[in-house]
């Protein structure tokens, strides 16, 4: 089977994946031969597109100077009369959750979770500048690239993602007693609260994904699936904040972080320098190699030799920090950590 567009047909293959509001497949563009992913919603009554947000901030990003951790739109359109809607994008290899489910002990090593975690951030960072909010960090909505992009983590499914800044660059107002919105594990505690999620509440996800992605304890709330009760548990975290991290050599670093996030609020702006340093300081203080390959290289994934990724950062004081060396940030002001 096939679908046409104006400017290509795609052959539809084998299915990459199903999510909450459609499906993924993977297709081949038939005059180039090359492969793409496809991902596709059905039309319901009365109902918006969530892919209408997802096309709307890949072409945002893609006009975006950092764009590296968001894959290329490529082509869209309808089929069956207009029935179905799809977009075709760059294809992906596994996500976080499909890698870190993939081989016993079911967990990242704590250099790889560090290491995964900063790209995931860059690209929080990256969607937090162009005034929107993703609204569902987990680790399914991360994925490795393939062949000469394995080496990057890509941020995928912006289904829910909203803008909260307006075109004068103002916060949207603040809004209270929403429905909940994402997945209960990943949450932040304003989400349960039903309050305006902002770009700290995707940050606090990022260190429940990060603590789900190294911890050997797992989330306190990982066998719960009552919101209410993941929510009391977050609750519990909050006030004993070491509790998440307990049982990592690098717990107080990343604690810190934890402290520094729920202390926002909904329109403040975020250091996310500090979260890089503290993060850096985790790999430094406890001798994690952050230059060995992801736990999953050589023997899941097989590509071409690691590529290595050179791509430049600024912070607020225009020091340039290199992005180098496979997926690893080292931030040459590394080595000027204060303190
Ligand atoms: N570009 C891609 N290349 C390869 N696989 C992909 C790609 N995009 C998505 N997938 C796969 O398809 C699955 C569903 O995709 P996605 O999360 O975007 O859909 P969704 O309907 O919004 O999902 P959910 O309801 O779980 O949030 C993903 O888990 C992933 O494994």
């Amino acid at each position: 089977m096939g679908v046409k567009t104006a400017k290509a047909t795609y052959i539809i293959q084998n299915s990459l994946g199903e999510g909450g509001f459609g499906s993924v497949y993977e297709v081949i563009q038939k005059n180039t031969k090359k492969k793409f992913a496809m991902k596709v919603e059905k039309h319901q009554k009365n109902k918006h597109l969530l892919l209408q947000m997802e096309v709307y901030i890949l072409n945002v990003m893609e006009e975006s100077e950092k764009r590296i951790w968001f894959t290329k739109l490529v082509d869209k359109g309808c089929y069956a009369n207009d029935g179905y809607s799809f977009i075709i994008i760059e294809i992906l290899g596994p996500s976080l959750y499909e890698l870190k489910n993939r081989s016993a002990p079911f967990l990242f090593s704590t250099s790889t979770g560090l290491s995964v975690i900063q790209q995931c951030l860059f690209a929080c960072e990256q969607i937090h500048h162009q005034g929107i909010v993703h609204r569902d960090i987990k680790p399914g909505n991360f994925a490795c690239g393939l062949n000469d992009r394995k080496n990057i983590i890509f941020m995928i499914d912006f289904g829910i993602a909203r803008r909260i800044v307006d075109g004068n660059g103002k916060m949207k107002e603040f809004r209270t007693g929403l429905a909940f919105k994402g997945t209960p594990k990943f949450a932040s505690l304003t989400c349960h609260q039903r309050n305006d999620i902002g770009f700290k509440d995707d940050i606090e996800s990022l260190l429940y994904m990060l603590c789900d992605l190294i911890s050997r304890k797992g989330l306190p709330w990982k066998n719960e699936y009552d919101e209410q009760i993941i929510m009391k548990m977050k609750e519990i975290a909050w006030s004993d904040i070491g509790s998440l991290f307990n049982g990592l050599e690098c717990c107080k670093e990343l604690s810190d972080i934890f402290n520094y996030i729920i202390r926002l609020k909904y329109s403040d702006d975020l250091d996310y320098l500090f979260i890089s340093k503290q993060r850096i300081l985790a790999c430094k203080n406890h001798g994690e190699d952050i230059t060995a390959p992801f736990d999953w290289e050589n023997n899941i994934i097989n590509g071409s030799e690691n590529n290595k990724l050179s791509i430049d950062i600024e912070d607020g004081n225009d020091q340039k920090y290199l992005l180098s060396d496979r997926q690893e940030l080292i931030i040459i002001k590394l080595l000027i950590i204060k303190n």
